[in-house]
């Protein structure tokens, strides 16, 4: 069995075709357009979804059936057509060109599958079964969304930003795991984070600055003056937001 290898790939600007303009390769074309590739769908026939965007100017069309060469200066490809001999001359010409390809309807002929998202900022949980069940991987998908509210994106970006200050301020990268430690573990950022923004922000940065005056302490106690570096680097500019 295929062991699929699981990695975050930045799409944008990269060409994509999609093979085939129904209902499956509707998602996969509204999917490459939120990670900003840039879309060409060919295919005879197009849902009232791909034709719209089609008039938009959201994507290019080519009304015809695949033939070989087409998929040529493509970085991803998806055939989502329900004819095998067309999937298979595609994953003939991808091979030969070391094409990325997707079949959605034959597993054998993926070079990777497409997991279930839950998308909080710039955390993303994926959800895989490596094709064994596509619908237990969105009622997963589904149960992950309820555990992991929209505020884990103000948690994140939280995060974020005080692991830059972090590494501008604190020298030992043990304090800052201590540091992080702290607030995830101990300090239950997540669940500060469903109070709102504000308390969020606040709180979370009355600790960032306990725990730097702390190790200032230390720094008497143990006469190391480096663990804390200057305050020239300046705090990040959007932590007074609030
Ligand atoms: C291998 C893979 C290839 C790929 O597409 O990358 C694949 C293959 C196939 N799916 C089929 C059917 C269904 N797929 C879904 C749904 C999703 N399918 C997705 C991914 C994947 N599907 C990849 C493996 C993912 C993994 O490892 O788990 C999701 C997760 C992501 C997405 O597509 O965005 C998305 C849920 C998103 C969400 O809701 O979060 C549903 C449910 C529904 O429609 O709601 C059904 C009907 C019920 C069922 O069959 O389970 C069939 C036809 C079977 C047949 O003919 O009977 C094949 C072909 C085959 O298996 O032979
Ligand atoms: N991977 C997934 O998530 C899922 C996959 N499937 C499978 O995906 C396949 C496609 O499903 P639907 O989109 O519902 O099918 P559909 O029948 O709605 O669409 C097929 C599309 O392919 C086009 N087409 C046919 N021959 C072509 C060719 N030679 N060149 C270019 N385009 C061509 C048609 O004009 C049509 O637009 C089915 O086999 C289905 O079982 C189904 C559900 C989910």
């Amino acid at each position: 069995m295929t062991k699929y290898y699981p990695i975050m790939l930045n799409i944008e600007e990269k060409k994509c075709t999609v093979v085939g303009g129904g209902r499956v390769a509707e998602r996969k074309v509204k999917s490459l357009l939120e990670h900003g590739a840039v879309v060409t769908v060919m295919s005879p026939t197009l849902t009232d979804a791909l034709q719209e965007m089609v008039r938009q100017g959201q994507l290019l069309h080519h009304q015809k059936h695949y033939e070989t060469g087409d998929l040529r200066g493509s970085y991803l490809v998806y055939v989502a057509t329900d004819d095998l001999q067309v999937s298979q001359a595609c994953h003939e010409e991808a091979s030969r060109e070391n094409i990325l390809m997707n079949v959605v309807d034959v597993p054998r002929l993926c070079d990777f599958t497409v997991p279930a998202i839950v998308r909080r900022g710039p955390l993303t949980v994926a959800i895989a079964s490596d094709g064994k069940s596509p619908m237990l991987s969105r009622k997963i998908r589904e149960e992950l969304e309820k555990r992991f509210g929209q505020h884990y994106e103000d948690v994140l970006e939280l995060l974020g930003e005080m692991r830059v200050q972090a590494l501008n301020e604190i020298n030992e990268i043990e304090d800052r795991k201590q540091l992080f430690q702290q607030l995830i573990y101990e300090h239950d950022v997540e669940n500060l984070g469903k109070k709102g923004k504000e308390i969020l922000w606040r709180e979370a940065w009355q600790f960032y600055e306990a725990f730097k005056k702390q190790l200032k302490g230390c720094d008497k106690n143990e006469n190391n003056k480096n663990r804390i570096k200057s305050q020239s680097a300046g705090p990040s500019s959007s932590r007074n937001h609030y």
